[in-house]
């Protein structure tokens, strides 16, 4: 991680523990907006005005919060907008690197090796860890935003006079509701299978599975209505969180973070809502199971032999079959 602009080479991927031996992710700390007109969004400074080819999105393919922001970009119609660099997706000891792998890119912009030197580009004496996303602005070049949160709310409204969509996301009306469900999907199944996998004791890992599981058996009672979608006959953000950990559970957590009591296979309607997510235009394309399989099981913590397992069948037969429909 980075301490004051410096890499320290004793990284750990597990991050940070709390006295329980329970997982804690970092507080994101780039969170200017870009809207409309470029005055200041929620947090952060203003000068970000929407405008089309001035902003690049960093993401892996392996992680679930820079997907749910690729998610976003392409169910707005921002793809010609707001280009996108894809890092390789195995973590080095120096963090997220660029290029070296089939589907990962150079940096364009300044031909950095790692991540890390656009944080310290961004500024010379930051801390932290160099996290993905990363929406970068190429005309004052500088780093807009590192919260996949933040970043799926901008892409949602901030473009509208450029590229106007139908689609609301975060429309207002549910807003309060979505923001509960998202925070209880967030705390015990996007972070949820995170903290199992990362735990440092049994009680921390009891804890994180009986909450994944919880939350998996509740949403698979909400949508047992036979509701497209969580908040009804729309998408909303919501779903798009829940379908990243959805899609990576049972070819990577179930495994490598021990979330297995079940699969989410065995749910049909969670599986159901999976695919409907997944058959939507452009979001097939967001999900590279190679780029998954691959950085979960090279986290050297808890996979030493980087060896990856052949399973299992279904979720790759399934992302055949949509890429061939
Ligand atoms: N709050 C961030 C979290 C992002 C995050 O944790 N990304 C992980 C990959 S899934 C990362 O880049 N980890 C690198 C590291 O910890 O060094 C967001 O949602 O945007």
């Amino acid at each position: 991680m980075l301490v004051n602009g410096k890499w320290v080479e004793n990284w750990q991927p597990v991050q940070k523990a709390d006295e329980q031996g329970r997982f804690v992710r970092q507080v994101s700390e780039f969170r200017n907006w870009i809207t409309p007109d470029g005055r200041p969004g929620p947090t952060g400074e203003g000068g970000f005005e929407a405008e089309a080819g001035r902003y690049r999105l960093y993401v892996a393919l392996i992680c679930p919060w820079a997907s749910r922001t690729l998610i976003a970009r392409r169910l707005k119609g921002l793809a010609d907008l707001i280009p996108v660099t894809v890092v390789n997706p195995t973590l080095t000891d120096q963090g997220w690197r660029f290029g070296g792998y089939p589907g990962a890119d150079e940096d364009p912009l300044y031909g950095s090796s790692y991540m890390h030197e656009l944080y310290t580009r961004a500024d010379p004496h930051v801390s932290g860890r160099a996290t993905v996303p990363v929406l970068w602005d190429m005309k004052r070049g500088v780093m807009v935003n590192n919260e996949s949160a933040d970043i799926v709310r901008m892409f949602d409204t901030a473009f509208e006079a450029i590229a106007p969509s139908d689609l609301r996301l975060y429309p207002a009306a549910l807003a309060d509701e979505i923001d509960v469900l998202n925070r209880q999907i967030y705390e015990s199944l996007n972070n949820g299978v995170y903290k199992a996998g990362f735990a440092s004791s049994q009680e921390a890992y009891d804890e994180a599975v009986d909450g994944v599981f919880a939350m998996l058996d509740q949403l698979e009672t909400r949508l047992g209505d036979d509701r497209p979608y969580l908040f009804g006959d729309e998408l909303t953000e919501t779903d798009i969180r829940a379908f990243v950990t959805l899609i990576r559970f049972d070819a990577a957590y179930h495994g490598l973070f021990k979330t297995n009591r079940r699969q989410i296979a065995d749910y049909p309607h969670l599986s159901a809502h999976m695919e409907r997510v997944l058959r939507l235009p452009g979001v097939a394309e967001t999900v590279n199971m190679d780029h998954i399989t691959r950085g979960y099981y090279s986290i050297k913590a808890l996979n030493p032999t980087g060896i990856r397992p052949a399973g299992p069948a279904h979720v790759r037969r399934l992302l055949d079959v949509v890429a061939a429909d």
